[in-house]
């Protein structure tokens, strides 16, 4: 103890933590003493760990040992100069309005359809709490989605959103083509339909559905059952002729333009060499690079198989776009990938429990405990995760959800996936803003409701470092947020360049929110998708202190903090904690 209060008072008059006057073998690590601030009592903690060599020991310190400190620098006057500082302006007036403890950390994604494609609807999606906008390559067209890319980029930089942009590839599953124009149509019971690989030139004829897949009629057999969307219309299948299969309707249902087709013999599903096709097909390699020449945010890729896929992708990114800040989601939607589900993750940079063909190659009844295992496979990972699929589907007609739909939303919330997302009921619904409205109050409530009454068991999170100086990262992540949450600070302050120490923080799931500083815009778009993290975009140096009190200095002058706030700094240049209150 001896030892630690000289290593405070050979330092304690310097902002700089410098070289402890005792004799230390290196590397060590040092725990320094800042100022008293002016504004309160409580000390100003710092515990660094130098990274330099295999084996660094903690020194720690009580720090009430009547260590008064003198000269008490006060934080020099910034100038509250915003435009180097951005931060996404609906969740600014969220803070300001409401404080940091009802901040939402769930995160909300909304599929961008003829619904909500006009800069309107855009707009009024960005303010109802949407961090990311989909589009899905299954429809449309691409100058339909450059056009959308382009309005939301428009918003946010004219009305200080952050909204990020993920593209969803179609993916080589089997799927019905598009009905020449109409929007739908209607199967009835004992319906005779023909499903063809036929291209007609003219009007499809009657009860004729186009598919997509070549080998289908060479692939079912008479007797197989035909299910449109899992089951959202079922047919049997009763003869083949050359390139038509005849099916009779045996679950009458509405037809939707590009329905998911899957074929089942004997209670399972029928992959033949329909599981030999390309993840990517080629028609969606042409969407990829359209994705890396708009510079979208995320690329989602459907139907992954195996992690190869995913290393490929990133390889091929990674050589096209020069910055490479795209990230791979990884969907979660085919018995492959729930079979090499860990490897897939590692691989990717987020994943998606799509849950809509998982359910279609899966019995319903297990999906929960499939959704379960993602989310807790991509929390250890340390790697955002997605749910996905129906989640109000009933709002695509009706302005209120069902019971059961509330319920599953806000099991996802208690499950503490990083995002939402809603599908038809933003892209062709009614009601995509009740919807959206309905994602966000939930998720406010049901995270207000677990984080008061501790009703969350701490998840035992394994290291996942793969070095040392990444071991170091995530002990003091982990450990920032333990403290967080002991001493309930108000935020937790994290400089970070490549978001990773974002990510180690947010996986913790803390119960204050993240502020996170990073450089450029585009990263500060992409950690827009996870958990608790409020990112800004800040010019920040290796200075951790010269970086506070800018920090303090803009936010004071935005309204966004006040002095006596309590709050906890960690950086990614500097590895430390500090604690602290707002001067
Ligand atoms: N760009 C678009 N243009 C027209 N309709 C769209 C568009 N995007 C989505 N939709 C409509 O919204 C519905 C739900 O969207 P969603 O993205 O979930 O598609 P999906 O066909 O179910 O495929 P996926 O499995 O990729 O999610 C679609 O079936 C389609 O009718
Ligand atoms: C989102 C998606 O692709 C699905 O649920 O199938
Ligand atoms: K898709
Ligand atoms: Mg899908």
């Amino acid at each position: 103890m001896a030892q630690s209060l000289n290593l405070f008072n050979s330092i304690s008059h310097s902002h700089k933590p410098k070289t402890p006057q005792i004799s230390l073998n290196f590397p060590y690590a040092v725990v320094s003493r800042f100022p008293l601030s002016k504004t309160s009592e409580k000390p100003y903690l710092c515990i660094r760990a130098a990274a330099t060599g295999p084996n660094p020991s903690v020194l720690t310190s009580d720090n009430g040992a009547g260590g008064v400190v003198s000269a008490a620098a006060p934080f020099p006057a910034v100038s509250s100069d915003s435009s180097s500082f951005e931060v996404d302006s609906v969740t600014e007036a969220e803070l300001k309005e409401n404080g940091f403890r009802s901040t939402r950390r769930t995160k909300l994604i909304c599929t961008i359809g003829p619904a909500t494609c006009k800069p309107e609807q855009l707009e009024a999606l960005a303010v109802g709490g949407m961090n990311v906008a989909r589009i899905n390559m299954c429809h449309g067209t691409r100058e339909w989605h450059k056009e959308v890319i382009q309005r939301v980029r428009r918003l946010n930089e004219e009305k200080g959103y952050a909204v990020a942009i993920m593209m969803d590839t179609e993916g080589s599953e089997i799927h019905m083509g598009d009905f020449g124009g109409a929007s739908s149509a209607k199967a009835e019971d004992g319906e005779i339909w023909t499903f063809s690989v036929r291209a007609f030139d003219s009007a499809l004829p009657e009860h004729t559905i186009n598919v997509n897949y070549e080998g289908f009629a060479e692939d079912v057999k008479v007797g197989d059952d035909l299910l449109v969307d899992g089951g959202m219309v079922r047919f049997e299948v009763i003869e083949k002729i050359g390139p038509d299969v005849k099916c009779r309707c045996t679950d009458p249902g509405l037809l939707l333009p590009r329905a998911n087709l899957t074929f089942w013999r004997d209670g399972s599903l029928v992959r033949e060499r329909n599981a030999m096709l390309p993840t990517i097909s080629s028609k969606d390699w042409l969407d990829i690079d359209f994705g890396v020449a708009e510079g979208v945010d995320f690329i989602a890729i459907s139907f992954v198989k195996s992690a190869e896929v995913i290393k490929h992708l990133k390889s091929y990114i990674k050589a096209r776009a020069r910055d490479s800040d795209i990230s791979v989601i990884a969907k979660i939607e085919s018995i492959d990938s729930l079979k090499n589900l860990e490897e897939i993750i590692l691989a990717s940079d987020g994943a998606m429990v799509a849950r809509g063909d998982l359910g279609a190659q899966i019995p319903l009844e297990q999906v929960p405990s499939e959704q379960q295992r993602i989310v807790q496979v991509c929390r250890q990972l340390n790697k955002p995760v997605i749910v996905a699929s129906q989640l109000l589907e009933s709002m695509i007609e009706y302005p209120t959800p069902t019971r059961a739909e509330v319920a599953d939303v806000s099991e996802a919330v208690r499950q503490r996936s990083d995002a939402l997302m809603l599908s038809g009921e933003s892209a062709m619904g009614q009601f995509p803003d009740k919807a959206l409205t309905v994602l966000r109050t939930v998720s406010l409530r049901i995270e207000k409701w677990w984080r008061e009454e501790k009703r969350h068991e701490a998840m035992e999170l394994n290291g996942i470092a793969s070095s040392f100086a990444d071991s170091i990262s995530e002990e003091i992540c982990n450990s920032a947020a333990k403290m967080a949450n002991n001493l309930e600070v108000d935020a937790i302050f994290v400089y970070t360049k490549t978001g990773h120490m974002a990510s180690l923080l947010s996986r913790c799931r803390p119960d204050c929110p993240i502020f996170a500083f990073t450089t450029t815009t585009s990263l500060r778009r992409r950690l827009n998708l996870q958990w608790g993290l409020i990112p800004f975009r800040l010019s920040f140096s290796d200075d951790m202190e010269s970086n506070l009190n800018k920090t303090f200095s803009l936010l004071k002058a935005r309204g966004m903090i006040k002095s006596g706030d309590l709050v906890i700094a960690v950086s990614d240049m500097l590895q430390s904690i500090q604690v602290m209150n707002v001067p």
